[in-house]
């Protein structure tokens, strides 16, 4: 069952899942197909029926700064012109999978081969992981049900899973003009009809509407089952060594949490799994004793581990929005800013999911690699692992600005080399972490995000946008002048990851061994996208999603 009451839990549970969101939510599904008692402690609510959750195109509604967020901030960016970037992250059942823009994109063969080389358990490599990636999805028909023949491979993708995605539900004459590129510019932008579909991105959306892991791995038949309980308004503030722990290697079995403003702690007698996210999760490890011992005592906390990298390697995409005024009246600024096109939209995605707002902003990206790369310096996973990506949309900011029609295209750099830290300046677990992604802190990465946006400039000069772009929202053209703009316009791609991240067994670096337990102690694992021993070059959750649904494997061949 899914409460908000207290009352209703027991003490005592087999498993406790620290946080019901991508993560979390799969392993508290799969672990209650078998025997086993389950309790989910998510600190947000149940927002699985709001518009802004599940229109698609709703999306900038859900975060952030909303009710659907932590609303955390990243500390000033040294090298942003010292902006505090907003770093939304999913506080709610199905976490940031309820929030997120729903891009489907698994990463590379060579980004999984790394995972396993990196962590010296092929059983994280790409073949490997092959059945999970079935386990997880199901790819369904597109809300306009157009025959998709030619545009994706569904060969390659998961029919009986539980998570739904589709090609995007809505094409215009916009989406057949950025395919057009690559006919015009066949050798920057190559056609690539695999794996996510020459017409358009796959996204986690079906009939319309977001899919998320509460709407899915939590959907009203799993989250009835007698052994699940899911208690929302619960945050989290430490978990406890049990009473009978050694020092020599604690044993974790007591969660204390916090609802309605009282404190209370329940039991879990196999393990505790920590599925709070990338900023989350350390931050609690932090607060329990868990971390660099000499960072802990600065904050009065005890240590009971000495783990010197929980927090640390924070790794994030980033990405500038780059914009075009262009001849046009069919770009989404028709329905963003005019309310009356808007109330019908949502009428008709009411009646029938259809329409623009079944897409989420962006129907199209693309991945490309830095030319000319020298390989002793190649950040990437292999030489067919991209570098940048490019989300194209038809349509500017929204909210909107008073007047024009607009294309933008959001260049993001997919394999930063820049490493940042979670960090914590209290021993209070209700005060917010310290973020700092650390963005551009190298040359690397200067010089990649620069690239990143040259290369969308180079798509507009496509023969086929003459008539269509009538000028750049920004004039700058030096080095100089495209830096500036870099520093005062990028963002956070929301996918920080490797916070707790996982390491071979005997390494002394990382957090978790290959089967996510937490190094020194029992009792205890981590299953989130903080254990991603590198970040992949693609957006996040269906790795995230991947590693959960192998984590509730090794959980369920443990016990
Ligand atoms: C705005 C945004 C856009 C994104 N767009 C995309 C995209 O298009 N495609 C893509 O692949 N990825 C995207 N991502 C990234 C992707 O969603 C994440 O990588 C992934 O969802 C992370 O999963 P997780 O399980 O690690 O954490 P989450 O899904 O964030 O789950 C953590 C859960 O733990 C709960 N929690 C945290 N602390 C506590 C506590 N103390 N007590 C109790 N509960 C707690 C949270 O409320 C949350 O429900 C986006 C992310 C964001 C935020």
């Amino acid at each position: 069952k899914i409460t908000a009451s207290v009352g209703e839990i027991n003490q005592t549970y087999d498993f406790v899942v620290v946080g019901g969101g991508t993560a979390g939510l799969v392993i508290a599904n799969r672990l209650t197909e078998e025997d086993f008692t389950v309790l989910v402690l998510e600190a947000g609510g149940d927002h699985s029926e709001d518009m802004n959750i599940t229109i698609p195109f709703f999306v900038t509604n859900a975060a952030p700064f909303t009710e659907y967020d932590w609303n955390y901030t990243t500390v000033p960016q040294n090298n942003l012109e010292n902006r505090q970037l907003a770093y939304p992250r999913g506080f709610l059942l199905g976490g940031s999978s309820s929030i997120n823009s729903m891009a489907y994109t698994r990463a590379s063969k060579e980004d999984w081969d790394l995972f396993a080389k990196e962590t010296g358990d092929g059983g994280w490599s790409w073949d490997a992981m092959q059945k999970y990636i079935f386990r997880n999805e199901k790819l369904t028909p597109p809300a306009d049900h157009r025959n998709t023949a030619g545009e994706i491979n569904p060969a390659i993708h998961g029919h009986h899973g539980l998570n739904k995605d589709s090609l995007p539900g809505f094409i215009d004459s916009f989406d057949r003009m950025v395919i057009q590129v690559s006919n015009e510019l066949p050798e920057t932008f190559p056609y690539n009809s695999d794996p996510n579909g020459p017409v358009g991105l796959v996204g986690t959306v079906s009939n319309g509407s977001r899919s998320s892991s509460a709407t899915s791995y939590l959907a009203p038949q799993f989250a009835s089952r007698r052994n699940l309980d899911v208690l929302i308004g619960a945050r989290v503030t430490r978990i406890l060594p049990s009473p009978n722990s050694t020092a020599k290697r604690p044993n974790f079995s007591v969660v204390e949490f916090l609802q309605d403003g009282m404190n209370w702690t329940t039991t879990a007698s196999k393990e505790i799994i920590l599925s709070a996210g990338s900023i989350n999760t350390p931050a609690i490890l932090l607060h329990s004793g868990i971390g660099d011992a000499s960072e802990l005592l600065a904050m009065n906390i005890t240590p009971i581990v000495n783990a010197s990298s929980v927090g640390k390697n924070l790794t994030d995409h980033l990405f500038v929005s780059n914009t075009w005024l262009v001849n046009s009246t069919e770009t989404f600024e028709r329905f963003t800013r005019n309310a009356t096109k808007l109330a019908e939209l949502v009428e008709e995605w009411n009646n029938s999911r259809t329409g623009p707002l079944v897409n989420h902003i962006s129907n199209q990206l693309a991945w490309l690699r830095l030319p000319d790369i020298d390989p002793a310096e190649d950040p990437s996973a292999g030489p067919n692992s991209p570098h940048l990506e490019l989300l194209i949309a038809n349509g500017g900011a929204i909210p909107p600005p008073p007047e024009g029609n607009f294309m933008r295209i959001s260049a993001a750099l997919v394999t930063p080399t820049s490493r940042g830290a979670v960090t914590i300046n209290s021993s209070n677990p209700l005060d917010p972490p310290l973020i700092n992604p650390n963005f551009l802190d190298t040359e690397f990465d200067k010089s990649a995000i620069r690239s990143a946006v040259l290369t969308a400039r180079k798509f507009t000069t496509a023969p086929v946008f003459s008539d269509y772009i009538i000028s750049s929202t920004t004039n700058s053209t030096t080095d100089a002048e495209i830096d500036a703009y870099i520093q005062s316009m990028a963002e956070s791609v929301d996918h920080p990851v490797s916070t707790a991240k996982m390491s071979p067994v005997d390494a002394e670096y990382g957090v978790v061994d290959p089967d996510l337990k937490v190094k020194g102690v029992t009792g205890l694992r981590i299953i989130d996208a903080s254990v991603l021993p590198h970040i992949p070059a693609a957006h996040t959750q269906v790795s995230v999603y991947l590693f959960a649904e192998r984590g509730s494997d090794l959980i369920k061949k443990s016990w």
